[in-house]
């Protein structure tokens, strides 16, 4: 495994990549080769050693040339190129940040820190399409990995609080166009602190649900407010983010019938810029005191850190801010519901670019590579 195109990698995702791969000096092993589906013959991005210009995303020939391909560039592009490759004899690995072939039978949700054995079961079996999960359930599974191991958790129920970022990079711009508009509106009275706050909250209310106040890309504002679905309506009563918290962690945790964990809840757009924070309800086997469960969820992988349940390490530690450009995962507001022992609350903030979208692709190329062990 030695030649890897990179395709989409200078969009929000591929961004982060190039940045880890650099900060990890991933380049180190490999010869990579940059694509392009706007820009043929432009130049490569910095990678610390030379790359030749960019070539056409779209050559099936040029990419079937490749041991390699990660692709952060969408599921539009990855349903138009994909099966084209594969129907013309390429049997190199295909690495895919988007969701297009997530669920496909030969395809491997690669979280290596939870699933690495049904990563390495995959590779063993000759499987070569591996992709990356929903932010929102690696962030999740990346904070109760010790639960799962120790095989304690019955269900889960999450109320996630999602960042603009998911939506794409221009809806973080929109989200700072709407804030600013939002500000501007109320200024004037803000300056004085002797203006009442209900006149500021006519105002601002009146600017949110004015005509011109821009929602191009979400579609209604989310500044000031907050958008109880995300992605598609499956039409049943549920979104299409809130069925990938069962379809994905059951798939990423290799569960069958029999075994699977029933994951559901709500999932909400909140005004944050790139951190998904979750809620969660956790129905445990059995009831286990919360100390252990303390330690069970600390000894989970070397990312996830136990907040301790008091307010000040809370407000502190647990926030999208506080998580934001880290790979740490805080897991925090641990205590027993009153529904009885076996119910475990709990809030946790993961980066969504960073283990929800780009860190587990290039762990998966160190995998390939031989590099992670
Ligand atoms: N956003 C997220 O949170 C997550 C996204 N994903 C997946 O990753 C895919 C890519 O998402 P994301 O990175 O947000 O998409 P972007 O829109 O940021 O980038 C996608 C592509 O758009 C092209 N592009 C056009 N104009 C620009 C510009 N001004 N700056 C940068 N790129 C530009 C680039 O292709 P080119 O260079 O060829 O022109 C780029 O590769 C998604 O479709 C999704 O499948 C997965 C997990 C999380
Ligand atoms: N749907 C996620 C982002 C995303 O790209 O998810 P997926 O990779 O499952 O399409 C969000 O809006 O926060």
């Amino acid at each position: 495994m030695k030649t890897v195109g990179f395709v989409g990698w200078r969009g929000m995702v591929g961004s982060v990549l190039m940045e880890r791969m650099r900060e990890e000096r991933d380049f180190d092993f490999i010869d990579p080769v940059f694509f392009t589906t706007s820009n043929v013959g432009g130049p490569g991005p910095d990678v610390g050693k030379p790359v030749t210009t960019l070539k056409d995303a779209n050559d099936v020939a040029e990419l079937a040339k490749l041991d390699c391909i990660i692709t952060c560039q969408g599921g539009d592009y990855t349903k138009a190129i994909f099966p084209k490759l594969r129907a013309a004899g390429w049997k190199g690995y295909w690495i895919d940040a988007a969701s297009a072939l997530r669920m496909e039978k030969d395809a491997v949700i690669i979280l290596d820190p939870v699933n690495r054995p049904v990563i390495d079961a995959a590779i063993k079996a000759g499987k070569k399409d591996f992709i990356g999960g929903n932010c929102t359930v690696s962030c999740m599974l990346m904070a109760v990995d010790g639960l799962f191991k120790a095989d304690l958790i019955e269900w889960i129920s999450a109320m996630t609080y999602q960042a603009a970022s998911g939506g794409g990079a221009q809806t973080m711009r929109e989200l700072l166009q709407q804030m600013g508009e939002v500000h501007f509106a109320a200024k004037g009275m803000l300056q004085d602190p002797n203006s009442p706050i209900l006149d500021i909250d006519r105002e601002v209310a009146g600017i949110l649900r004015d005509e011109s106040f821009p929602t191009e890309h979400f579609g209604v504002p989310l500044a000031g407010s907050l958008l109880p679905w995300i992605d598609t309506d499956l039409g049943n009563g549920q979104s299409r983010e809130e069925w990938k918290g069962d379809a994905e962690t059951n798939k990423i945790l290799g569960r069958a019938d029999g075994n699977r964990v029933a994951v559901d809840g709500v999932c909400v757009r909140v005004g944050a810029m790139r951190c998904h924070s979750q809620g969660l309800t956790i129905k445990l086997k059995k009831d286990v005191p919360l100390e252990e469960i303390e330690s069970i969820l600390a000894s989970g992988n070397k990312w996830v850190k136990v907040v301790p349940n008091k307010r000040e390490e809370t407000l502190k530690r647990l926030t999208p801010v506080a998580v934001t450009g880290t790979l740490e995962i805080p897991i925090g507001r641990l205590r027993k519901l009153k529904m009885g022992g076996q119910y475990l609350s709990a809030f946790t903030v993961g980066d969504q670019l960073l283990w929800g979208a780009a860190e587990p692709l290039r762990r998966m190329l160190r995998i390939l590579a031989g590099k992670l062990v």
